[in-house]
């Protein structure tokens, strides 16, 4: 594949291996592509490897084999142009320490800076401009720790808005912010990916994944399947993906409809969010156009 090609895929992992000091490997021959311009579900069970990948993604641990690019750029590149940003999860940051909501946000400018971190106009503007599209304006002078949990959100999306981040990684951005919030932060994450970056949402949110999600990537020690959520987000899928953790229950008959209608509703929940498909064929509820790029594969024996 050409330079030109990688560019065009946002991110393209090629049987990407990771194994962690203590010998522990966390992920096996991943393969997937993500293009730019998309919003892409990372979803699988506790351990899976989600965070293994996004640390991959970061640079923070290094392919024991195989190979990722970002933008057709090797991970260090990226990251040396401020292209890649992490937005964490709540409990990976502590919250008592005292900083104020604007500073979270320049911390995404220390990349643009220079030795001192001395913040010029260009870097205050891109602050009051990232808090502005967050709608967190008035909140900029508040301690960080004070906010609810979706204000820190959006404050550390901001931040990845300020620091210019074109391919963003979302460690569960819903996890407690109410329905409201959600649909706010689903919103900026549809403008951010309508320019063109793109956005890798790690959640265990399954029900909303076919709303807001144009591509789904399976992880299990690997990557199981990836593409379109059409295509990828099918209850077979999932079952593969999360085993016995998910209940499975399908609707139909007397129990759902009061005359003979045949059509059957299949729920899979991991009793948080239930995730409903509609139809026989397994599609789940999606707007989304049809699908491309399928890609599956077994999950190796260590997941
Ligand atoms: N620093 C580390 N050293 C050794 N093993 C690790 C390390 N970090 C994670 N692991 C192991 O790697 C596997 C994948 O962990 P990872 O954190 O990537 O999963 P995850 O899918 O993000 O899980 P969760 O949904 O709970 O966040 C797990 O078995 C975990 O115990």
């Amino acid at each position: 594949m050409t330079r030109t090609d990688d560019a065009a895929q946002g991110i393209l992992a090629r049987d990407l291996t990771v194994t962690y000091r203590n010998g522990h490997t966390a992920l096996r021959d991943a393969s997937f592509e993500v293009p730019r311009g998309s919003i892409t579900a990372l979803v699988g069970v506790n351990g899976a490897g989600k965070s293994t990948l996004f640390k991959a993604l970061m640079g923070f641990v290094p392919a024991a084999r195989g190979s990722v690019s970002v933008l057709g750029m090797s991970v260090p590149e990226a990251q040396k142009k401020n292209l890649i940003a992490y937005v964490p999860q709540s409990e990976e940051v502590d919250w008592s320490f005292p900083v104020l909501v604007e500073d979270v946000v320049m911390m995404g400018r220390y990349g643009q800076m220079g030795f001192f971190r001395h913040p010029r106009r260009i870097d205050h503007e891109a602050v009051s401009d990232a808090l502005a599209r967050v709608g967190m304006s008035e909140f900029r002078k508040r301690q960080i720790g004070e906010l609810s949990g979706g204000q820190k959100k959006r404050v550390f999306l901001a931040r990845s808005l300020a620091q210019g981040g074109q391919v963003i990684l979302l460690d569960e951005p819903f996890t407690g912010v109410d329905v409201k919030t959600e649909t706010a932060i689903i919103d900026l994450l549809r403008e951010m990916r309508d320019e063109g970056r793109v956005m890798l949402v790690s959640t265990h949110d399954l029900g909303s994944v076919p709303e807001f999600c144009d591509r789904v990537v399976l992880v299990k020690g690997t990557v199981l399947a990836s593409g379109p959520t059409s295509e990828v987000f099918t209850p077979d899928n999932l079952r593969l993906a999360f085993g016995g953790v998910l209940r499975h229950f399908v609707l139909g008959g007397q129990n759902l409809h009061d005359d003979d209608d045949p059509r059957k509703l299949t729920v899979l929940s991991d009793d948080e969010r239930p995730l409903i498909f509609y139809d026989d064929e397994h599609k789940p509820q999606t707007e989304l156009g049809p699908a491309a790029n399928t890609t599956k594969r077994e999950s190796p024996d260590h997941a």
